[in-house]
């Protein structure tokens, strides 16, 4: 691989006293209380006083390009685990987003690498898909605590893209979005990958072509076949599913399907499903409107660690259809059979009985009228 001219040299050359700063050498905050679900914690520094010739791992920035490649515009925004430049390329003029990854103070001393952020390069790294965002190259600055994620440029996230909407997306809108996330959650299970954070602020619209890729893959990990434990601290509480809130530890791609049965809902409705307060109200708000839990209506309930820890008030039956009603006269959101029907086996409170992401996407929602259309997006100088 060609070596950029900022890896270390044998013999350096001595920098002039007072070098020019670069225009990529801002001070970025270390993440100093990642989310509990995250892992951040620094891959092992070798022993102090190795007995053997210790050899020095190379750094997993070897052989990367520059930063100086690129045009530093504005600041986008700031998550937990990186800040996010606009940038253009100075080779081929195109604007992209550069997403500055933020070390730990800990892990500042060019051993150690965010997990988070090793895992998100792996995961990128493997998965090529037009709704999946894309991470071009990995880019260093001054030092090698200072990598950067060259990524496709996009707008805002679905989250915003929706409150924007001066009124709710039409039918075949609605199905275009998601469809392209189907699609995605279609190829990245069929790679064996788990996102584990699927939730609108996870995906972004595309202000040239106005379509949507998922992002942020920080909690993704490969699955198993038959599953394994896992930690059941992952998705953002409102688009976790039942199970990981009952305490279940061996879990596959369903977990997503909810996450995408309530981004669906949001969708169509413009507001978040299910906005709890807590572990136990965002239980009690599921089983309000989608019924009661019991061995009969899911099998092996009963056995989940919290089920009994617990008594949960709802009705029997299912609430889901009159959230979601057929017709357009009741003021609320209108969903034909076939968009009702997709929905409630995404959010199916049985894992077994939710359905995958490949027979969502084969599901007939996605043929039948009303055709998908593009989405209407407004975009913020737009507004
Ligand atoms: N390619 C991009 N184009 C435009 N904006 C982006 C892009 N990638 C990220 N952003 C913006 O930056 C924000 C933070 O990015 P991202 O979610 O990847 O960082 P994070 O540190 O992993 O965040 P979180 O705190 O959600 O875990 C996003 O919510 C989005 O608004």
């Amino acid at each position: 691989m060609k070596r950029s001219r900022w890896d270390t040299d044998p013999s350096p050359p001595k920098p002039p006293p007072s070098a020019p700063k670069s225009r990529w050498d801002t001070q970025v905050p270390s993440s100093k209380s990642p989310p509990a679900s995250r892992s951040s914690s620094p891959v092992p520094p070798p022993s102090s006083a190795p007995s053997a010739p210790y050899k020095r791992p190379q750094p997993l920035t070897l052989g990367c390009h520059s930063v100086e490649n690129y045009e530093r515009l504005s600041h986008i925004d700031e998550g937990t685990y990186g800040i996010v430049w606009k940038a253009r390329s100075l080779k081929t003029n195109s604007l992209v987003a550069l997403k500055q990854l933020k070390f730990p103070e800990s892990e500042s001393q060019a051993v150690g690498f965010p997990v988070a952020a090793l895992r998100e390069i792996s995961v990128l790294q493997d998965l090529s898909h037009p709704h999946i965002l894309s991470t071009h190259e990995m880019v260093i600055g001054s030092t090698s605590s200072k990598v950067f994620m060259v990524m496709n440029l996009m707008s805002c996230d679905v989250k915003v893209a929706i409150e924007r909407l001066p009124e709710v997306m039409s039918q075949g809108e609605a199905k275009s979005v998601m469809w392209q996330l189907v699609s995605a959650v279609e190829y990245m299970h069929g790679k064996f990958y788990l996102h584990r954070d699927l939730k609108t602020s996870n995906v972004l619209v595309s202000r040239d072509t106005g379509k949507v890729s998922i992002c942020d893959f920080g909690l993704a990990r490969k699955y198993e076949i038959p599953l394994k434990s896992y930690t059941q601290m992952v998705i953002t509480l409102w688009y976790r599913c039942p199970e990981l809130l009952l305490g279940e530890t061996l879990y596959g791609p369903e977990v997503d399907m909810w996450s995408l049965g309530c981004m669906f809902a949001e969708i169509l409705n413009l507001e978040v499903l299910f906005q709890g307060q807590g572990e136990v109200d965002q239980l009690n708000r599921i089983f309000k409107l989608l019924g009661v839990p019991n061995g009969g209506n899911w099998e092996g309930f009963e056995k989940l660690p919290h089920a009994n820890t617990f008594s949960f008030k709802g009705p029997k039956g299912s609430k889901l259809r009159e959230a979601f009603p057929s017709n357009s006269f009741s003021g609320k959101t209108y969903l034909n059979d076939g968009g009702f029907d997709l929905l409630s086996r995404m959010l199916s409170k049985d894992p077994k009985k939710r359905i995958s992401a490949g027979d969502a996407a084969k599901h007939h929602y996605f043929t039948e009228a009303p055709k998908m259309t593009e989405v209407r997006w407004v975009f913020d100088d737009e507004k």
